[in-house]
């Protein structure tokens, strides 16, 4: 049968080496922790980034994404850990002293500055010894301008832009002091969903072009896996998983990252000399998974219908038809849970009726051992 534990298709995942004109520099971050009260904000984390790499942390609310930016930012203190850029310990460094760039969610641009005077604040900003002379910081703004794609809105005020364009500004701003390492706190998060689209590829372009050492925050995995270069995926406070989009999407190391990066169908039941049984059904399907106590998980496009008796046996409770797509709703004998089976259909292909009784499959699965 063509049932398989390990997902082989898919695109290529895209190269997470160095970027070949990497700007800023690797970021090491050791044993990070943030209590607040009982809450560990950040527990024990470890992670690596490599100059010019674009790394998205991604994890529900709460999980520690805003904390660990912050931190590396300076702007907030750990209770213990280090941070280093390079070989230099930045753990006790301040905000400026990290030139650091970032661009948070709310983080507005200044209403009384043009465009112009705002992507040149931090230059101009600088201590007299480091700041560049004037004709540099025009040559700077109006090379950031041209990258943003609004050179002819150097002149205008905040008020005077759209808010992607907004963001694209803050954005060059946080370029403009040659940053260590980029940090954008969901940037895009205040914009509808259609500009938020548009704009995360923007800034893989931009990031193409740059090479500029980015971490970017985001609890949409969609937006994560188009995006970055590798995924952090966090669960209150800890890493779950590291990886390239490729191998977080196809090879999610437990349940909890199986079920946040898309839509999953988890079956209970055992693992029995290398084959995983759901409960209440007959069909066993191979798993590298040790005897014992276990959940098949599935994304509802990866099932297919089969003759009864080589797939779960199912009722139908649901049926939605979409265009080319119908969803089922299958009550699988034996499973606590419901299971949502997604699949293409022809034009003159009946969906099935409410009450019927088919069988499925698991084309691409991961099984999990449970203690
Ligand atoms: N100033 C604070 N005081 C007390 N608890 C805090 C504070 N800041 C954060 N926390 C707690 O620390 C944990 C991590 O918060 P953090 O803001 O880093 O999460 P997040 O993943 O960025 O969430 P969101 O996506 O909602 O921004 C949460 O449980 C949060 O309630």
């Amino acid at each position: 049968m063509g049932a398989t534990e390990s997902f082989g298709a898919g695109a290529p995942a895209r190269s997470s080496s160095p970027h070949a004109d990497a700007r800023g520099a690797d970021l090491h971050i050791r044993q990070l922790s943030k209590r607040y009260s009982d809450v560990a904000a950040l527990d024990s984390v470890d992670l690596d980034i490599a100059s010019g790499e674009l790394v998205a942390l991604l994890g529900p609310s709460g999980s520690g994404k805003t904390t660990l930016l912050r931190v590396i930012a300076g702007l907030l203190h750990a209770d213990s850990g280090q941070v280093l850029f390079g070989e230099t310990d930045a753990t006790r460094l301040s905000l400026r002293e990290r030139n650091v760039g970032f661009v948070f969610q709310h983080y507005a641009l200044f209403k009384h500055m043009t465009v112009a005077e705002n992507i040149a604040f931090g230059l101009r900003s600088r201590p007299r010894a480091k700041r560049p002379d004037k004709a540099t910081i025009r040559r700077r703004v109006e090379e950031l301008l041209a990258l943003i794609q609004l050179a002819e809105h150097g002149e205008r005020y905040p008020e005077q832009l759209s808010g992607g364009q907004r963001q694209r500004i803050a954005l060059a701003r946080a370029l403009a002091i040659d940053p260590t390492v980029l940090l954008l706190d969901e940037p895009f998060g205040a914009l509808d969903a259609k500009v938020r689209i548009e704009l995360r590829r923007w800034l893989r372009r931009l990031h193409d072009q740059t090479g500029q050492t980015t971490l970017f925050v985001t609890h949409d995995q969609e937006e994560a896996l188009e995006l970055a270069d590798r995924v952090v995926v966090l669960r209150e406070g800890r890493i779950e998983q590291v990886g390239t989009p490729h191998e977080i999407y196809t090879a999610p190391a437990s349940e909890y990252v199986f079920d946040f990066i898309g839509r999953a169908n988890a079956l209970q039941g055992r693992v029995d000399a290398g084959r995983f049984l759901a409960d209440g059904q007959s069909p066993g399907f191979a798993t590298e998974a040790g005897d014992g106590p276990a959940r098949l998980y599935v994304r509802p496009h990866d099932l297919a219908l089969v003759p009864a008796g080589e797939g779960w046996s199912a009722r139908v409770v649901a049926a939605h038809r979409l265009a080319d797509r119908i969803t089922l709703e299958l009550d699988v004998d034996g499973q606590p849970r419901p299971l949502e089976f997604d699949f293409a259909a022809t034009p003159d292909a009946e969906t099935p009726a409410v009450g019927s009784r088919i069988a499925v499959q698991p084309l691409r699965y991961r099984v999990y051992s449970r203690e």
